[in-house]
């Protein structure tokens, strides 16, 4: 039986994820859209043959599961719900704009008794991503000792203060490092180069429960293009996530590779795992991957380094012991 999907957010990623789940997964189909952008809707659910929603109430109770790709402060809410009505969501991330809402999350899907919750960390699912944890969890590179991560955008989209910086764009590394090493962070600081305006780019320091260390470099206007790098030096050697492919041209004097911009285009195959992963968990009325705990996790991590941004010290991080729900 195919999973009938409900949207909820027509922009960039929403429509990004009607055309994986049309193109890619074929065990779920878009049912219903809702966008406050009527137009919007209309335009992701028309060349599916889906069916503008009025209200996300009206989508949650007709759907069988439900994606939330609206801008982060709508996720918790519509996250809690999903889960009055018993829904698998997934909700892109974050899960929430505050550590304290994405704990409310945590609390209600407990309570539920089985988790309905998956938070779209696709990095998690990235070919790219996956050989890398493979290569240190077989030990090649020694001992993670320090992790470099960085992140750039052409221009900003969605990231447009410097609380947003971190908890729109960063958060990516902020789950993906530890889940890297399998371990968690402890403390975070986060500095700017820039005095005055929008904190952009930004630079990151973490320090992980297994003695390593990470940097995280954010810039959500590079100008250039959309470029995610990240290399782990281990006590016998380094591990780098493998470059995109390109060809080479030699063209005008110059040789080079293009840089593409697009985030949607660069995370492809992570997107469509994921949305498979998910897809075939919800039809079994569950969720598994990365959980509401992670989430909250993440948001926690966030929320401290957004504290020492604004007071220029290392935060702690502590968002207590994961609950044997999500081990
Ligand atoms: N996992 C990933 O790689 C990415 C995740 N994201 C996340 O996806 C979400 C959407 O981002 P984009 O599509 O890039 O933003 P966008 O600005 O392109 O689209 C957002 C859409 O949500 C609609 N919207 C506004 N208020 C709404 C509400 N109350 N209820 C429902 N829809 C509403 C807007 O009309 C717009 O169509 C954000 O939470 C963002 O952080 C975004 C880009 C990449
Ligand atoms: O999640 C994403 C956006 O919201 C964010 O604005 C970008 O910086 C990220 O690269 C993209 O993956």
């Amino acid at each position: 039986m195919t999973l009938r999907v409900g949207l909820i957010g027509a922009g960039a990623m929403g429509a990004g994820h009607a055309t994986t789940l049309a193109t890619g997964v074929p065990a779920a189909r878009v049912v219903a859209v809702h966008d406050p952008d009527a137009g919007r809707a209309e335009a992701v659910a028309g060349p599916l043959g889906a069916r503008p929603a009025a209200t996300p109430g009206e989508l949650i109770a007709d759907a069988d599961a439900v994606i939330v790709a609206s801008p982060d402060f709508t996720h918790a809410d519509l996250v809690l719900a999903c889960l009055a009505a018993g829904r698998p969501v997934l909700c892109e991330k974050p899960l929430a704009e505050t550590a304290a809402d994405a704990r409310k999350i945590v609390e209600a899907e407990q309570a539920g008794g089985r988790r309905l919750v998956q938070v779209g960390f696709m990095r998690r699912y990235d070919p790219g991503y996956l050989a890398l944890k493979a290569v240190l969890a077989a030990g090649v590179a020694g001992e993670p000792l320090i992790v470099h991560n960085v992140h750039r955008n052409p221009v900003n989209h969605t990231s447009v203060s410097d609380a947003g910086i971190v908890t729109g764009s960063m958060i990516h590394e902020l789950d993906v490092v530890p889940w890297l090493l399998d371990t968690e962070v402890t403390s975070i600081r986060i500095e700017s180069p820039r005095l005055t305006g929008v904190k952009d780019p930004q630079l990151a320091w973490l320090r992980l429960a297994s003695g390593a260390m990470a940097t995280i470099e954010v810039f959500v206007n590079a100008g250039y293009g959309y470029d995610v790098r990240c290399e782990v030096v281990g006590s016998r050697g380094t591990a780098q996530l493998p470059a995109r492919p390109g060809v080479v041209t030699s063209v005008d004097g110059a040789t080079g590779t293009p840089v593409g911009r697009d985030f949607v285009a660069h995370f492809t195959d992570a997107y469509r795992a994921e949305l498979t992963r998910w897809a075939a968990a919800a039809a079994d009325g569950t969720a598994e991957g990365p959980s509401a705990w992670d989430g909250y996790v993440a948001n926690a991590v966030a929320e401290a380094g957004i504290a020492s941004l604004a007071s220029g010290t290392t935060q702690p991080v502590a968002p207590g012991d994961r609950p044997a729900f999500y081990r």
